[in-house]
């Protein structure tokens, strides 16, 4: 459905070349929440607004429905673009009209009566769950409730496609979660492709399927949401998949408690990591029978990743250091995802 190939943009001041986005290719297929995550200055936003030109790039080629945007006249353009709504942080609303007014601006062109373009607008701003506030202004309504209003609107030329930039890092963790999932069900119910753009993983986990992770203009991973929580291969994806789950904040914790010694050879405390009906509890039980070590689970949890059950375990395992060094890649064969936090930092 998106096809985003070879994508650079440059950005020229005072004579100095700054590359934002630099070489980055991937693929939305039609259906797909596809979540785009980066720290500020990533270049996330700069990407994503190529997808329907506001931003053009300096090279590398836009396939939107199997069309090069960057080939289309002008009217053309114009008219892919309606084809693709847009959501922002600060939900860009026009405070000098009503809600229902902001939904009917862009349907301005459209051939529909005026009186259709009003029930178009009402069945909208009713699908977001906020008919009632049609007759007042945007400075009236809440964050969360300004942002449905940005979707309806975004929804007025029966988008295919719908982009979010950081559209819910303005809103408070509650309300980001009903504007999350008020997007899960457009994308189900109408078979809407969402490209979400977001610094908070936990935004990610909630409802995308597929998830990019951008470093300094490139994208330096990308998978299924599984593959990503489950195997995060890049340093930087780690991190904000501990953060999502939280767990770099509690093995903090256990460490400051002196849950264990870090001088001492025969403890380590060791983080596992497991996807679906796992057999990490058996596997705890053998590294016991097999190899004599002791193990204390010290904090877990189970979430779910698209119905999925992932699993995290922080262990502290006791015994010889060579037992302890059997045990761990007795473990790694077995498939638990496994890592021995760092000793030095303690
Ligand atoms: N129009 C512009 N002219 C010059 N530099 C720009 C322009 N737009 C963005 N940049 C630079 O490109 C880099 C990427 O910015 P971008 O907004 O895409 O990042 P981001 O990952 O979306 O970050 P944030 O979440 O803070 O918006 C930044 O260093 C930014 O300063």
């Amino acid at each position: 459905m998106i096809d985003l190939k070879h994508i650079s943009v440059v950005f020229e001041k005072d004579r100095k070349r700054f590359t934002a986005v630099d070489d980055v290719s991937l693929k939305v297929d039609e259906g797909d929440v596809f979540g785009i995550v980066g720290y500020s200055g990533a270049g996330k936003s700069t990407l994503v607004r190529t997808i329907n030109l506001l931003q053009p790039p300096t090279s590398g080629e836009v396939i939107v429905s199997g069309e090069d945007l960057t080939k289309l006249p002008v009217k053309e353009l114009r008219q892919r673009r309606k084809k693709i709504g847009m959501i922002f942080q600060h939900f860009n609303l026009m405070n000098a009209r009503t809600i229902l007014g902001n939904v009917l601006y862009p349907l301005k062109d459209s051939k529909l009566s005026d009186a259709d373009k009003e029930k178009k607008a009402m069945d909208l701003l009713r699908l977001v769950g906020i008919e009632e506030k049609a007759h007042s202004y945007p400075r009236e309504l809440s964050g969360g409730q300004k942002q449905r209003v940005a979707i309806a609107r975004a929804l007025a030329n029966d988008p295919k496609i719908l982009l979010c930039d950081e559209a819910t890092s303005a809103l408070d963790p509650r309300t980001t979660t009903s504007i999350l999932h008020l997007l899960k069900r457009l994308n189900k119910e109408m078979n809407l492709t969402i490209v979400l753009i977001t610094h908070e993983m936990q935004a990610v986990k909630e409802i995308c399927n597929k998830v990019a992770v951008m470093e300094s203009g490139r994208v330096v991973e990308s998978g299924s949401l599984i593959d990503i929580f489950a195997n995060p291969q890049e340093e930087i994806t780690q991190q904000f998949v501990n953060t999502a789950s939280h767990w770099d904040e509690t093995i903090d914790k256990l460490k400051d408690h002196g849950y264990f010694n870090a001088d001492d050879p025969t403890s380590e405390l060791i983080h596992l990591r497991y996807i679906g009906a796992s057999a990490t509890n058996p596997v705890l039980n053998d590294v016991f029978t097999k190899f004599h070590v002791k193990t204390n689970i010290l904090s877990g949890s189970i979430e779910f990743l698209e119905d999925v059950p992932f699993g995290n375990l922080v262990v502290l395992f006791e015994g010889s250091p060579d037992a302890i060094k059997q045990a761990k890649q007795y473990m790694i064969d077995q498939n638990v995802d496994l890592r021995v936090v760092d000793k030095e930092v303690i």
